[in-house]
């Protein structure tokens, strides 16, 4: 696909950066005397983006598990072009389900020809085939017999990048069994001694980062959990509230700092961007003032896949069409590991907890037909059962029961085998691609004229940017939470748009619709059935 330049007022491009000028135009809202009042609201928002893309180390804690494995085959595959006999003919590596490496944006028109462009285009981006995998699992088993285990992968394709993951053993990793799942201590044979206070281990986790950084000569480290579900920590005062309170915490060595929280402070610590892609609690308050201090952005909870990402679908799609949902049922069995680490109950909550929250936005966002907000809403159920015979193969069956015009109703019923490590990859990989372009971003809000532009980053916690990723999307103070998939997907491309100069879409095509009424004309046959 053809490649594009900016020329635009709002767009001043050098060798290394972008700095663009977007005038938002939205309208403030006021009550007076009982009527709501809206007047505009404008504000010019400068952008500085840094061109430069690093040499990006991906530090995954779980690396030996399904999607650790997973991730590391298809970046190597990918980067090795491979291709492999299937039972339906040859097959070559992608990354399909990467919204940036796989998905376009408009640019506009040319004539008469919409000119879409690959969504990775708008702005520089890691190219993920140059991504250096790494990290840690509480098993040391190498990944090439960790991708046999995982049973994930075709085995002509797993035999031929097993050669080039045989060498690979993860880091020794911190273990408290206590937060997951007893059964998991089957494989903890690769942890770091008990005897560790839990400040020894972040300080060995640090040298950890420090040492791949120096090794492998990279530029930039992301960490992402991608590591069994942890039950929740149980959140406290005086613990959990503020980095200084965290801190103290951990060179306390207190029981309800998770492993998980362990490894978001040592990332912090050592300047890397942290993804939390399971569902429990790990960016507690701490660890956000811990990354608002030293200017480190942190993304999470719990990576949008399959059963979640079609429910941010299908619930906004009913609940704006105006049909009101009267239940929503989500009920999944798999086989893999995580399916075994989530039949422990407190696991397992941690997981209803992420994957009940994302119909939330959509019902606040309608007292039409939820006058009573969440009190009005759909009855939801989450419901995941293991059943080892499946593995990855997830089977989601979901049920949508819904009130329509004049006391009818209407049943939408779902089965949908997501094969969940290949679902979850190209998530991970945009992930680190997108968490990595944030630390390259400075924004600064227009002063007085003639003021200088006072430029910082964005706030650490990034989800409302990262919805379309996340089920649980943690967002900065003040921030909507948006689970909508397609107003999540729009929000991020927008972003982007506006960091290249572009304007954002507004899918009205106005200008088209009003030349239309300008000059109406009769559309041939062939322009009404295009
Ligand atoms: N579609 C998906 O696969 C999907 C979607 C959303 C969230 N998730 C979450 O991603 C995580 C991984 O999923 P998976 O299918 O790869 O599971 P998995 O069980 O195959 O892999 C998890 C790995 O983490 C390791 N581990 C456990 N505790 C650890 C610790 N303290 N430090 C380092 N390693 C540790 C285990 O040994 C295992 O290898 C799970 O929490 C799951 O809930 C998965
Ligand atoms: O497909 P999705 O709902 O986004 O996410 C998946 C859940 O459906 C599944 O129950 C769970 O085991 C996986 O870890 C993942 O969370």
């Amino acid at each position: 696909m053809e490649s594009f330049s900016v020329v635009s007022p709002h767009l001043t491009e050098t060798a290394t950066e972008l700095h663009s000028v977007y005038e938002s135009h939205t309208q403030h809202v006021e009550r007076v005397d009982g009527k709501l009042v809206c007047k505009p609201a404008i504000q010019t928002i400068h952008f500085r983006t840094q061109k430069t893309v690093p040499k990006l180390g991906l530090m995954m804690i779980g690396l030996g598990g399904n999607n650790g494995t997973t991730v590391t085959a298809q970046i190597l595959a990918n980067r090795e072009h491979v291709r492999w006999e299937t039972k339906d003919g040859p097959m070559e590596a992608n990354f399909l389900g990467s919204l940036l490496q796989c998905s376009t944006s408009s640019l506009g028109f040319c004539g008469e020809e919409e000119v879409f462009v690959p969504f990775k285009s708008l702005v520089p981006l890691v190219d993920p085939t140059q991504i250096v995998v790494g990290g840690w699992d509480i098993n040391n088993m190498n990944l090439a017999d960790a991708m046999r285990r995982a049973k994930v992968l075709d085995i002509n394709l797993q035999q031929q990048v097993a050669p080039m993951m045989r060498h690979m053993v993860p880091l020794p990793s911190v273990y408290i069994p206590d937060f997951i799942a007893s059964e998991q201590s089957e494989r903890a044979n690769n942890t770091l001694p008990a005897t560790l206070s839990r400040w020894e281990a972040v300080e060995h986790l640090r040298a950890d980062i420090r040492n791949f950084k120096t090794a492998n000569h990279l530029d930039k480290i992301v960490v992402l959990w991608t590591a069994s579900t942890e039950r929740f920590c149980q959140e406290t005062v005086g613990v959990h509230d503020s980095a200084d309170n965290l801190l103290a915490a951990i060179h306390a060595s207190h029981a309800e700092i998770s492993p998980s929280t362990l490894f978001a402070v040592a990332s912090i610590l050592e300047g890397c961007a942290f993804v939390n892609g399971s569902p429990q609690n790990t960016l507690v308050p701490g660890v956000v003032d811990l990354a608002t201090r030293h200017h480190v952005p942190i993304a999470g909870s719990d990576f949008k896949t399959g059963q979640t990402k079609l429910k941010s679908v299908l619930v906004d799609f009913l609940i704006s069409s105006g049909i009101r949902p009267l239940s929503v049922v989500s009920y999944n069995h798999l086989g893999n590991n995580d399916g075994a680490n989530l039949a422990n109950p407190r696991c397992f909550r941690s997981k209803e907890i992420s994957k009940s929250s994302v119909c939330d936005d959509m019902i606040a966002g309608n007292q039409v037909l939820f006058p009573e907000g969440k009190k009005d809403g759909p009855d939801h159920l989450v419901i995941i059962k293991y059943c080892p015979a499946v593995g990855d193969s997830k089977r989601a069956m979901d049920e949508y029961y819904s009130e329509i015009a004049m006391g009818g109703k209407n049943t939408i019923s779902i089965h949908n085998v997501c094969e969940d490590s290949l679902l979850a990859a190209p998530v991970i990989i945009d992930l680190a691609c997108t968490i990595e372009l944030f630390t390259r971003i400075e924004v600064a809000a227009a002063g007085a004229p003639g003021s200088a532009l006072e430029y910082q980053p964005f706030h650490p916690l990034m989800g409302s940017f990262l919805g379309f990723l996340l089920k649980a999307p943690l967002v900065a103070p003040g921030v909507p939470l948006v689970n909508s998939l397609f107003k999540q997907r729009l929000c991020l491309e927008n972003l982007l748009r506006v960091l290249r100069g572009l304007e954002p879409n507004t899918l009205m095509n106005l200008e088209r619709n009003v030349e239309a009424a300008r000059h109406p004309a009769v559309p041939t046959f062939a322009a009404i059935h295009h």
